[in-house]
């Protein structure tokens, strides 16, 4: 997978910054003609889907794949519940990750990632001098294919740090599987069409997003307006602090917080496969003046040999072939975000 080109590293994280001046932002994460980001913006009521339904061959399991096709084209996101894994697990893992946070600098940057690698702790790549910064530290790990991990990333502290991470993994694993299936029969095709195209030799990549308080939310955004270029993402919200928002018919919207949920996102790879029935929204995160933010991400990212392309039976007269065949995506992707275009334009016909 080609790397993208990285100028310079920060010499300081967010998280650093906010420890010495707590009043002041650098004017690196300014961002001017953006309104206000502090404004107080409209919900966006993202559809529950029940995952155990979808599984489910029971007389209701239609209703939910109706709701699940119509959410995923309209919205491009579910709250997914039912998803088999316990509240007291995820507020496990969420405590784990900000154990993490909160050791001292010197101790976290064990885990540094090197320059122009994603995988480590670090913050925002300056890819271009005019850049404009995300008020966010990050933990990148690849956490499937088991042997791709490369553990000298993985925290040994706090000591469960490892155990609870990789647990995690093997339960998306499984609703993965569920969800792509459910994708398919949704819209009428055999279950496996997308599971097949997602492939084996498939990752999973672990983002953890850390987002100091910011004492300018009305300027700083703790992630730039994006659409993430997996098949799909499942993001596990903070507990409590909200950040994260989606533009929907040009507006942007709050996502709310359900704790027990996993918010799923369609990635730019399934809008492909779906030939545009399913939408990648683009999303992005605003920053909080009085309480830090942790989420965890994870993307679900085929193979770089796999091609990506429209199912064949999703093409037809009134819908044709929108987008090319494409191989390795995520390197396509950095490409495009480098140049500050939208990656998809580039697999558009
Ligand atoms: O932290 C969030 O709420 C979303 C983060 C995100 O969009 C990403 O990591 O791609
Ligand atoms: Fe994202």
């Amino acid at each position: 997978m080609a790397q993208p080109i990285e100028l310079q590293p920060q010499a300081i994280t967010v998280q650093e910054l906010a420890a010495i001046n707590s009043r002041q932002v650098p004017e690196r994460y300014i961002r001017e003609g953006v309104g206000d980001l502090d404004a107080s913006f409209p919900v966006l009521d993202v559809p529950t889907i029940d995952l155990q339904l979808l599984a489910s061959s029971s007389s209701t399991s239609g209703d939910e794949l109706d709701k699940l096709r119509s959410a995923l084209s309209s919205y491009g996101c579910i709250q997914a519940i039912n998803h088999g894994i316990t509240s007291a697990f995820l507020d496990k893992l969420r405590e784990v990750a900000r154990q993490f946070f909160a050791l001292p600098s010197e101790e976290k940057k064990k885990y540094s990632r090197e320059i122009g690698s994603i995988e480590g702790y670090g913050n925002d790549m300056i890819l271009s001098e005019h850049q404009i910064l995300d008020w966010t530290d990050r933990l990148y790990l690849i956490l499937r294919p088991e042997d791709k991990q490369t553990l000298k990333f993985w925290p040994e502290n706090p000591e469960s740090f490892r155990g609870i991470l990789n647990y995690y993994s093997t339960k998306l694993h499984v609703i993965l599987e569920v969800l792509l299936k459910a994708m398919a029969r949704s819209l009428n095709l055999e279950e496996n069409q997308f599971l097949q195209q997602y492939g084996d030799q498939a990752t999973m990549q672990a983002r953890f997003n850390f987002y100091p308080i910011c004492p300018r939310p009305d300027q700083v955004l703790g992630v730039k307006p994006h659409a993430d270029g997996s098949v799909i993402t499942m993001l596990l919200q903070d507990k409590e602090v909200e950040g994260l928002q989606v533009l929907k018919d040009d507006q942007w919207f709050n996502v709310p917080i359900i704790p027990q949920a996993l918010l799923i996102n369609v990635g730019d790879q399934a809008e492909i496969m779906s030939n545009g029935i399913f939408k990648s929204p683009v999303h992005r995160v605003v920053t909080n003046s009085e309480r830090e933010r942790i989420t965890l991400a994870v993307f679900c990212i085929p193979h770089p040999d796999q091609e990506i392309q429209p199912v064949e039976k999703l093409i037809n007269e009134s819908h044709p072939r929108l987008y090319k065949k494409v191989k390795d995506y995520v390197s396509l992707y950095f490409q495009y975000y480098q140049q500050g275009r939208r990656p998809m334009e580039a697999a558009l016909i």
